[in-house]
């Protein structure tokens, strides 16, 4: 699709971030990241080269089949042992028990069947996106079921102690729905016949999603804030409407850039005809501005794709962000309570909320004011929500190229700047008074409506409305307010911080389970069928048998994740506790520690890194 790409930023988003640092470390579990690389590009092939000898191999059966060889095998199991240096005893009652019931007591609700089996949902992820090959996937995925990746506890009091083990071990089910939510936004795609309406390609943006309903089409199931039951209703506007703020038509999609494969918001605003080629470069004072406070501009460009002249903003996207019209001044749908009874959502907003709106705005209004611009999109639907009371104005610069004059008066900015600072103290008056449901239009009805908050709130109201306070002037004024603010944003970073200590240790762990698994029932390597089952491997076959295909006493399988995580985090950490590890047949036991497993496993691990 044609784009006459006048740009307005220097250039688009750049070029993919360099890979993570590999990280120090002697433990088992950083094997793996010190062989990234090399592991990298290696895929299930069969050699290039194979020798006669190796031809006539045997190849590879699954264990069932193999029950004659296995039990043949039991004296060299026996010796291998002892050649890895761990002393064996034999006839003592085994834990372990054949590969066959692996899955055969997980309960089926337990599986994700619908998404791991959908092979389809999962294929678009490989799809390479790059300069070179792109190739726009529109199937629809299946949803997530997020009751499987976060169960919801609700009574932990009453939990089995491995549940309890297992939560202590997880994020916090909440954040991690929120955070699944949000990546799979990521991943939604227009439907079909949608998808034909739109541009394949923009300048460098591809898979365009629209985040606003019309008439004719909804947003994708995976876009929309669950806390809200359609976006249409929530908006100000339907896609395509002329915007409140801007006057023009606009359309707001989330698209993909093929240089950095990451999502960013394109606003287009239609019927826009640019007059002044200078007006565009100044999406490149506001690109310079990097805030919290502000979604980041990243360029402008001009394009005729949609058959109209348009000029396209783009942003970074947010997922599953909400807008404070949206929070505050819609009637939001019913919420079922802890008794499963729909009920209407609080409207009540406590004044912490809004002190915390006022401290976050203002600092990024100083920001803004100090690098000679001026926001001009202080409004409800123009500043986003993008988590718990976290606020960023959106929108900006589009203003200053819509309404660009080339002998612009010099006090226009300062004048803009003061409006940005009245229109601040209305938007919260707004959404307080939206809080108690009263309506203000004289000074007493603003007290009345204001009833409920601080003299000190009002005040600063009264005062932004007035004109009086600039952002510096108003950050000194809130300076109490600001601490508590800060306060308020350490204990949130510590409770993140505690939250990704959890999953730093599951990274550890499925590292674990990746190095045993390049190790476990390999079928071949150089070119010994049995390098799997013989020596420091067959160790670490027992192990995983110990761990995954345990029996309690009535032979039921154990699907204790708290078994399999004590297990694995002994042999991380190389215990020498000293266990028994019992053969399928039973004929063979090995008491080792955990320390010797680890050695095992990572002398095999290294001898496949080295081939
Ligand atoms: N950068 C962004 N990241 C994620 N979502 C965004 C972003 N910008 C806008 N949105 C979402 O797009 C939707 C439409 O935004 P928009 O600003 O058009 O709202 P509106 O109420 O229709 O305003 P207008 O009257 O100006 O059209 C909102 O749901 C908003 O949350």
């Amino acid at each position: 699709m044609p784009t006459d790409s006048k740009r307005g930023a220097a250039d688009a988003p750049s070029a993919p971030a360099a890979a993570p640092a590999h990280t120090e470390g002697t433990s088992l579990s950083n094997l793996l990241s010190s062989t990234n690389a090399s592991l990298a590009n290696i895929s299930f092939q069969p050699r290039a080269a194979l020798s006669t000898k190796v031809a006539e191999a045997p190849v590879f059966v699954p264990r069932e089949a193999q029950e004659a060889s296995v039990q043949a095998s039991s004296v060299a199991h026996a010796s291998a042992g002892a050649a890895a240096g761990i002393s064996s005893v034999a006839g003592v009652p085994h834990v372990a028990r054949g590969s066959s019931h692996a899955l055969g007591g997980v309960p089926s609700q337990m599986l994700p069947s619908a998404t791991f089996s959908s092979a389809a949902g999962y294929e678009q992820y490989d799809a390479p996106y790059g300069p070179a090959s792109y190739e726009p996937d529109r199937r629809s995925r299946q949803p997530l079921q997020y009751h499987l990746y976060a169960p919801p506890q609700p009574h932990v009091s009453n939990l089995h102690p491995s549940h309890l083990a297992t939560m202590a071990f997880f994020m916090d089910p909440a954040l991690s729905e929120e955070l699944q939510r949000k990546h799979e936004a990521l991943y939604a795609v227009t439907e079909p016949s949608l998808s034909e309406q739109l541009p394949e390609m923009l300048h460098v943006y591809h898979s365009l999603v629209p985040l606003e309903a019309t008439a004719a089409h909804g947003v994708p199931q995976s876009l929309q804030n669950p806390r809200f039951s359609g976006g249409a209703r929530a908006l100000t506007g339907a896609c395509g409407d002329p915007s409140r703020t801007f006057g023009y038509n606009s359309h707001v999609y989330k698209a993909t850039c093929v240089l950095d494969g990451k999502c960013y918001v394109l606003r287009r605003i239609a019927g826009f005809h640019l007059q002044h080629e200078a007006a565009i470069g100044l999406v490149e004072r506001w690109r310079k501005i990097r805030n919290p406070g502000i979604v980041a501009v990243r360029e402008a460009f001009t394009t005729r794709a949609f058959g109209d002249h348009s000029i396209v903003f783009v942003y970074d996207y947010h997922p599953h962000a909400t807008t404070l019209y949206m929070e505050h001044l819609t009637v939001k749908p019913l919420r079922p309570d802890r008794r499963g009874r729909l009920v209407a959502a609080a409207t009540h907003i406590p004044e912490r909320v809004l002190w915390s709106y006022i401290c976050q705005m203002a600092s990024v209004l100083r920001v803004i004011h100090r690098a000679g611009l001026a926001a001009c999109t202080i409004d409800a639907s123009k500043v986003l929500y993008t988590g718990q009371n976290r606020v960023r104005i959106n929108c900006c610069g589009i203003f200053d190229v819509l309404t660009y004059t080339a002998d612009e008066a010099p006090d226009v900015v300062q004048q803009r700047q003061r409006d940005d600072m009245r229109a601040l103290g209305s938007l919260v008056e707004i959404i307080a008074r939206s809080s108690n449901g009263a309506a203000a239009r004289t000074d007493i009805a603003r007290q009345v409506a204001l009833r409920g908050f601080s003299e000190g709130l009002a005040d600063i109201l009264h005062e932004l409305t007035e004109g009086e306070h600039t952002a510096d002037s108003l950050l000194v004024r809130v300076a109490p307010r600001l601490a508590d603010e800060l306060g308020a944003s350490l204990n949130y970073a510590d409770l993140l911080e505690a939250s990704l200590m959890r999953e730093l240790e599951n990274a550890r762990l499925v590292r674990l389970l990746c190095t045993l698994n390049f190790v476990n029932e390999r079928p071949e390597f150089e070119q010994d069928a049995r390098w799997s089952e013989t020596g420091d491997r067959y160790v670490a076959k027992l192990f995983r048998d110990m761990v995954f295909h345990a029996v309690d006493e009535h032979g039921r399988p154990v699907l204790d994740m708290s078994h399999v995580l004590m297990h694995l985090n002994k042999l991380d950490a190389g215990s020498q506790e000293r266990f028994m590890l019992t053969s399928r047949d039973e004929q063979t036991c090995l008491l080792v520690t955990y320390a010797e497993v680890r050695r095992c496993i990572e002398a095999s691990a290294a001898e496949l890194a080295h081939a």
